[in-house]
């Protein structure tokens, strides 16, 4: 088990945004975790992270309570993309590097161990040749895949990604599954926030949907395809039905109500 919660509520201050969340993921799933804006998909990760507050309920990372894991480097964390602001003046290179701090510490120095490994997760990313590059000169999908790339070198057991795949066009979206893929044969777990499953899709093992602070479903990609087939035609038959009302009362409720006056005229003495 990488990361169970139990009836968990995360929030800022004392306003709880997400509420009785109850998740598991185990060694090597691949979960994606969707919804509307605003619905509370980051603070789930956050969550998860301890980054938020958690009001209520239980968080276990590799099965410990998450209070008392030491290891934080064994998550990995990739944020929202703005946060890689373009005022950053670093190569790709010294960013990567950065994701080594949490394993030698913040006043250690770089070993050629740890060299090697930026290296690698610059190539894993498909970036060994921009290792040089200033990271405000990159495309929005290079970005992203500088920030997993930062997320890799810290070895994490676990990748949690805050929508890696915004601003990213298709042709990239197919690079980054591409990557991801590569890191799902090397044994990453992953929890990927994302808004449309788009080329991400076909790794997945499990698809989690937050809505309103909630977690509304939780299953297989084909359990999901089957759950969201049935809200569309609900939604359909839904949408149908208030058509037919509509219609009715177009074709009956003016002519209703004229029938009712001229009754009413007939009806006048
Ligand atoms: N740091 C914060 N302090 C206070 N409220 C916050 C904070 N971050 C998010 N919220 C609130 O929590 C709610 C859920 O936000 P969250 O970012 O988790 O949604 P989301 O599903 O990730 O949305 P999006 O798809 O737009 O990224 C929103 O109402 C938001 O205003």
């Amino acid at each position: 088990m990488v990361i169970e919660l139990k009836h968990a509520a995360f929030g800022y201050g004392e306003r709880a945004v997400l509420a009785d969340a109850s998740l598991t993921v185990r060694h090597g799933e691949i979960v994606a975790v969707v919804g509307p804006n605003g619905s509370g998909k980051s603070t789930l990760m956050k969550g998860v992270l301890g980054l938020n507050e958690r009001i209520s309920g239980s968080v276990t990372l590799f099965g410990v309570p998450s209070h008392e894991l030491r290891e934080r480097a064994r998550l990995g964390y990739v944020p929202q993309r703005h946060t890689l602001s373009a005022s950053v003046r670093a190569t790709a290179e010294e960013i990567v590097a950065t994701g080594r701090l949490p394993r030698i510490g913040w006043l250690g120095r770089l070993r050629a161990t740890d060299r090697q490994l930026v290296a690698r997760s610059l190539d894993v990313v498909g970036l060994a040749d921009r290792a040089a590059t200033e990271v405000s000169t990159l495309s929005g999908g290079q970005q992203r895949r500088v920030l997993i790339a930062r997320a890799l070198a810290g070895q994490p057991d676990v990748l949690i990604m805050d929508e890696p795949t915004a601003g990213v066009d298709a042709a990239n979206q197919h690079v980054l599954a591409d990557v991801l893929e590569r890191l799902v044969r090397r044994g990453v777990t992953m929890l990927i926030v994302t808004h449309e499953l788009g080329a991400l899709e076909r790794l997945l093992t499990r698809i989690v949907v937050v809505d309103t602070g909630r977690i509304t479903f939780d299953g297989t990609p084909q359990e999901y395809a089957v759950a969201r087939e049935r809200v569309h035609h609900d939604h359909d038959s839904h949408h149908h039905d208030l058509e037919l009302e509509a219609h009715q009362a177009l074709a009956h409720g003016p002519l209703d109500a004229s029938h009712t006056d001229t009754r009413q005229q007939g009806a006048r003495p």
